[in-house]
């Protein structure tokens, strides 16, 4: 299960084979960071990119953020020993990409039965034959280590056969369904990365897309993106003070004992008080993280 109140509006992407980038992720105000050892790695680097993840892992510095490692799908010739190295790893996560079905989650599970019980389970969405899995996968997040869902649009675009534009029209449905049944079971869940990152005006209304749609933030591939990722993702002040404003409404002696009430000429009823608890809490964790 997911702590729900942990701020991950931005999850920034880096191979673990590139030292420049592992350099710099201590410095950037990314939410997560990423060490990859699947996609943005090429076969031949892969060993060399897995010690590097490790050695990153043990040297710390990174504050804050959670750090997760990506490893390679445990069907291939790296995942088995990635998740091994993983295991005993100082990281808070593992990200398993091509998820099929609930038992590749279960698998890794008891892969790391004796990993250190803070590692959680990252499972990402982009195959075609998970989509039909979505609810029995986030269900998983009840009695295993699996805590979070990431979108893998690129990958689902090139299994659908569909284009990634940047409305993403293809992919509504299955972003919907993704953050429904994560949202059932208490699962986090992240928006997919924009590949256009030199044009921050695209990103950034991929990004809103990503927020009204309800994911907790999005990951990302360059550095560029983390600032207006984050604006995107933190409670507005708008939005805080409308919270405030629910949360004090709600505590006068006058609405005890009331399900709906009336704050600033607009209905609130006790589920825009748990929404407005939940609000303030992530706002206070990023303030604490700044
Ligand atoms: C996309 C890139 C290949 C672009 O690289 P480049 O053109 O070299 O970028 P810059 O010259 O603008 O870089 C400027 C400096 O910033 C550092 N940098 C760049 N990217 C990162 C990063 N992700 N993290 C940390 N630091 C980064 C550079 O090293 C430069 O530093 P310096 O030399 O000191 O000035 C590149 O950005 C990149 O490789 N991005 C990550 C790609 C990646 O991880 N891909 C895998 C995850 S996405 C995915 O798999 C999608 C999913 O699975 C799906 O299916 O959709
Ligand atoms: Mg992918």
């Amino acid at each position: 299960m997911s702590d729900i109140a942990r701020p991950r509006r931005s999850a920034l992407y880096m191979p673990a084979s590139n030292a420049r980038a592992l350099a710099k992720a201590r410095s950037l105000p990314a939410d997560v960071i990423i060490l990859d050892l699947e996609d943005a790695v090429a076969p031949e680097a892969k060993e060399i990119a897995r010690e590097a993840a490790i050695a990153a892992a043990a040297e710390g510095g990174f504050g804050h953020r959670e750090l997760i490692i990506r490893v390679n799908a445990l069907d291939t010739p790296w995942g088995q020993d990635d998740v091994a190295a993983v295991a005993q790893a100082d990281v808070d996560g593992v990200l398993v990409p091509k998820v099929n079905r609930p038992s590749d989650i279960t698998a890794c599970n008891a892969a790391l039965a004796d990993a250190p019980s803070r590692l959680r389970l990252w499972a990402m969405i982009e195959t075609c034959a998970v989509l039909p899995h979505l609810d029995a996968l986030a269900a998983l997040g009840r009695s295993t280590r699996l805590s979070t869902f990431v979108m893998g649009v690129n990958d689902l675009a090139k299994e659908m056969r569909a284009r990634l534009t940047p409305e993403r029209t293809p992919f509504l449905p299955i972003l919907t369904f993704a953050v429904a049944a994560a949202r059932a079971h208490g699962v986090a869940i992240l928006d997919g990365v924009c590949n256009e990152f030199r044009d921050l005006a695209v990103f950034e209304a991929e990004a809103r897309q990503g927020l009204l749609f309800g994911f907790d933030g999005k990951t990302l591939i360059h550095p560029d993106q983390v600032e207006p990722c984050n604006a995107v993702f933190s409670p507005s002040d708008e939005e805080l003070a409308w919270a405030h404003a629910v949360i004090a409404a709600f505590a006068l002696p006058e609405n005890a004992g009331k399900g709906a009430i009336r704050v600033e000429g607009r209905m609130a009823e006790l589920l825009h008080l748990e929404q407005a608890r939940q609000l303030v809490a992530i706002a206070e964790r990023i303030a604490a993280s700044a």
